[in-house]
């Protein structure tokens, strides 16, 4: 089973309007709700993959069963911790360009905080678990290392999908993947990119902190893989852009999804490139028809 967390899910309200103006009324042209926050949206990639997966984490009042029904619906097992204020909305503008307004998140008692590591801790050797996304404001800063630590005594491998503190507090336990984009890479050093060297050189000092492999992802430039025998680089099919939120979650969905039954890392940066992609030109999430016809315009070279 892969297990996925999402500490701070989120109904994804997708807005598209044609020409904003800052301080007037505006009118939408569509929109869109779709069950949203990083665990989720892995989960649903997986299961879109015919992997077993169940989402964790804290859901809760109407927006948390929104989400619940969408995910019962489409046959995503779920194990949530409920909360009792409301499960953030993400606003996800599509005007001229996309803008993102993402909510702080419901309060979580110390108690559901302690439920949700009870959870983690009781998955199998054999399981894997993916800990994703932003933590509500309310959950204690070194959540990420706790949950982890409950990880690490279970023998479970683990993913992480995180950013600054958070990621670098649980590097020494050895996830089996990072997947920070250019720009969370470049926070989590404090250092600006100029060239491709420093990308190759950042990303491998995330091997040497703790990561067994680390991909870097560039949105439509593809992305980079580092494992600690070469350095993989990722181009990505070229298509018309509908909606590339998620498509990270899709990336890391379709890696560990098809690395689970190969272990073989470079077939399975295809299918994270292919799933990222496919997710990046549709509406909502990829479907599997949509990533398995992306595949073969993959390409994917030894650095
Ligand atoms: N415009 C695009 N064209 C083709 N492929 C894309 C595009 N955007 C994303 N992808 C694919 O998805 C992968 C992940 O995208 P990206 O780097 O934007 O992740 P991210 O920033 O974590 O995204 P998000 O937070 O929205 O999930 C890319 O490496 C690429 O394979
Ligand atoms: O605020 P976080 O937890 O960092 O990110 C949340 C989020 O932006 O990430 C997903 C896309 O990756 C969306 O479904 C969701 O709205």
């Amino acid at each position: 089973m892969i297990y996925t967390v999402t500490l701070n899910p989120s109904i994804d309200y997708v807005v598209h309007a044609d020409d904003v103006k800052l301080g007037e009324l505006n009118y939408m042209s569509s929109d869109l709700k779709l069950p949203g926050g990083k665990g989720i949206n892995v989960s649903r990639i997986l299961h879109e993959l015919e992997a077993d997966t169940t989402a964790f984490g804290f859901i809760g009042g109407f927006t948390g069963e929104f989400i619940i029904n969408w995910l019962l619906r489409d046959g995503v097992n779920t194990d949530f911790v409920n909360v009792q204020e409301d499960t953030r909305i993400n606003i996800k503008l599509k005007a001229d360009s996309e803008t993102e307004i993402n909510g702080r998140g419901p309060m979580i008692s110390t108690e559901k905080a302690a439920q949700l590591l009870d959870k983690v801790e009781k998955v199998s050797s054999e399981d894997m678990i993916v800990l994703s996304g932003s933590m509500p404001p309310s959950l204690p800063k070194d959540y990420y290392e706790q949950l982890v630590k409950r990880i690490i005594s279970s023998g479970a491998e683990f993913v992480v999908d995180t950013t600054g503190d958070a990621l670098k507090s649980v590097l020494p336990y050895g996830p089996l993947l990072v997947k920070p984009n250019l720009e969370e890479l470049q926070q989590l050093f404090n250092v600006t990119f100029s060239k491709k060297e420093d990308i190759l050189h950042y990303g491998k000092q995330l091997l040497e902190l703790g990561a067994k492999n680390v991909i870097v992802s560039m949105a439509g430039e593809g992305a980079l893989l580092f494992t600690e025998n070469a350095i993989y680089q990722g181009i990505s099919p070229k298509g018309e852009v509908k909606n590339s939120v998620g498509a990270g979650d899709s990336m890391i969905a379709g890696f560990i999804g098809e690395y689970r039954k190969t272990r073989d890392v470079e077939t399975a940066f295809k299918m994270g490139l292919a799933s990222g992609s496919a997710t990046a030109f549709s509406n909502d999430l990829a479907k599997k028809d949509d990533i398995l016809s992306l595949l073969g315009n993959v390409k994917v070279t030894r650095l």
